[in-house]
């Protein structure tokens, strides 16, 4: 991965005409339009030329790096140098007053050279900006999982969850991929009708692969500072990530491509079930008319690509947290069984009578923030905040992770507790931010959240979650590791998981179709 003290790396010439180009483009279009000489948000010392752009975290845990400067500087950090500004807000009321309340302004992306034009992502809707075709896009995704749409997809996620407990039982070690497989098959019935069997389905395996190539957040790559550097050739020093680029890109091609030529044929051939894609091409596409189509492609695609990894670490986390809180997966397992009975696995209508369970996944939200700086929004226009200048263009960075382990809004704040969310006081519903903000809130968040409960109550329903220990007895040291993409994945595990007596003969009969 690329630092900007890499920057000798690129080559003399090539650096020093873009730094001169950008700097003194970014010099004069800032005091053109900061008329009233506003300050800039406070951050880190700035040097000359570079400014302090080279102390943005990029080195893993980032959101635990912005925390640290947010006690130095302030809940708006603020970074500029060489053409570019970033501002990183770290209290949940900063993010609300500009990414909610402010949404005309704070609600575009950043133009990201390395994602979308050397990785050809520009086709999906996270990263996409106002001037890409962002409304028409968004329309579609959120009108496909607004909360009464979402219900119909409900027989799609018990038949999984069936599977999911069977997987369980059988190969329990394997829980990781069985969570994947889970999730993945979820989203490829409802958006392309396709069945998905096991972690070998095609469909599944190229999703692995772009998860492979996805470790770093958008935005923290030199090239993104530097547009300038994509127009250098690959055998470039200091760009291999050019040659990268080519297998990035055939990816993100068949991510978007393949399963929808897939659906086509099928179509063709009277054999498609229906599904998000089949319906939007029915209604879209006639034989004379495929102006649509491409607008299908992206939007099946980016629900492809965003609506399996979130889930699966949300679960991932939820086996963590059920072996570090025995007394907590104990309580809510009493829920069920009172509210359920051992006769039958929970079901959605359950929810409304399961408290503690409802927030136990409330909690899981909160507990280790699944993409904990988000994803990086833009500002459209210039802003003046509490008497300080934003400028046009910023890349704004919402530190997630700290807005949710902000210990004055929930008390210690690293324990696993649900009940912090019951009583006459609860504290805020985590969903408030780790879904994201404003005008780019997620729009998949309640298809998550029913996806998750679900899930959650019938394992705890059929399974006991335990720490592994050592031949002494004592628990074995977990080492996990958590990504920096945009969603922060766990390292592998061990765990132990176990059918529970009680309940045992409910996953064996869970019905498959
Ligand atoms: C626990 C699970 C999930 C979490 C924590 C999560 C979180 C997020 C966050 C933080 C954002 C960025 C919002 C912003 O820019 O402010 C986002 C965007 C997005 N999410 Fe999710 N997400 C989850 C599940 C899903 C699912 C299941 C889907 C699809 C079915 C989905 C589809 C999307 C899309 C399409 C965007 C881009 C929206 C846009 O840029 O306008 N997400 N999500």
């Amino acid at each position: 991965m690329f630092a900007l003290s890499d920057l000798a790396d690129v080559g003399f010439p090539t650096g020093i005409v873009a730094l001169t180009l950008w700097f003194g483009v970014f010099r004069w279009n800032s005091s053109r339009n900061n008329a009233r000489h506003l300050p800039l948000p406070p951050g880190p010392p700035r040097k000359y030329f570079v400014g302090n752009i080279n102390q943005v975290p990029t080195s893993g845990y980032e959101w635990l790096a912005y925390d640290k400067l947010a006690k130095v500087y302030g809940d708006l950090i603020y970074f500029s140098g060489l053409g570019n500004s970033v501002l990183s807000i770290n209290s949940y009321k900063v993010a609300n007053d500009l990414l909610d309340k402010r949404g005309a302004i704070y609600s575009d992306r950043p133009r990201l050279p390395m994602v979308k034009e050397l990785f050809g992502w520009a086709w999906n809707l996270i990263i996409m900006s106002y001037s890409e075709g962002f409304a028409e896009h968004r329309k579609l995704v959120q009108q496909s999982f607004q909360p009464q749409i979402v219900t119909s997809y409900r027989p799609v996620v018990v038949r999984e969850v069936g599977v999911l407990l069977k997987n369980l039982m059988t190969k329990p070690d394997d829980f990781y991929d069985h969570l994947k497989s889970m999730a993945g098959a979820i989203i490829m019935m409802i958006t392309y009708g396709h069945q998905v069997d096991s972690m070998e389905d095609e469909f599944i395996q190229l999703a692995e692969k772009v998860r492979e190539t996805a470790t770093t957040s958008p935005g923290s790559q030199l090239v993104d500072l530097l547009p300038i550097l994509k127009y250098t050739p690959s055998w470039f020093p200091g760009q291999q990530f050019a040659r990268h680029a080519v297998y990035v890109r055939s990816l993100s091609h068949d991510m978007r491509t393949r399963p929808y030529q897939q659906v086509q044929a099928q179509m063709a051939a009277g054999t498609a079930r229906s599904s998000l894609t089949s319906k939007l091409i029915e209604e879209h596409v006639t034989p004379t008319d495929h102006s649509k189509e491409d607008l299908i492609k992206n939007v099946a695609g980016v629900i492809y690509s965003a609506g399996a990894d979130t889930v699966v670490t949300a679960l991932v986390h939820f086996f963590l947290a059920m072996m570090q809180y025995p007394e907590v997966q104990e309580r809510a397992r009493q829920e069920l069984y009172s509210v359920v009975g051992h006769n039958r696995l929970p079901e959605f209508h359950d929810r409304k009578d399961l408290p503690y369970v409802s927030a136990l996944v409330k909690e899981l939200l909160r507990w280790k923030p699944i993409a904990p700086l988000g994803v990086v929004h833009c500002t459209a226009d210039v802003d003046e905040y509490q008497g300080q200048y934003i400028p046009k263009g910023t890349s704004v960075i919402p530190n997630i992770a700290a807005m949710l382990h902000d210990k004055d809004v929930y008390p210690c704040p690293d324990n696993f507790d649900p009940t912090r969310f019951l009583g006459d006081q609860p504290s805020p519903d985590p969903a408030r931010a780790a879904f994201g903000f404003g005008r780019r809130v997620c729009p998949g968040r309640y298809f998550a959240d029913e996806s998750m409960f679900l899930a959650i109550a019938c394992i705890l329903h059929t399974f006991h979650i335990s720490h592994p220990v050592d031949t002494e007895g004592r628990p074995v040291d977990l080492k996990i590791e958590w990504s920096s993409g945009l969603v922060a994945v766990p390292s592998y595990f061990p765990c132990i998981i176990q059918p529970l007596p009680e309940t045992r003969k409910l996953v064996i009969d869970a019905i498959l179709d």
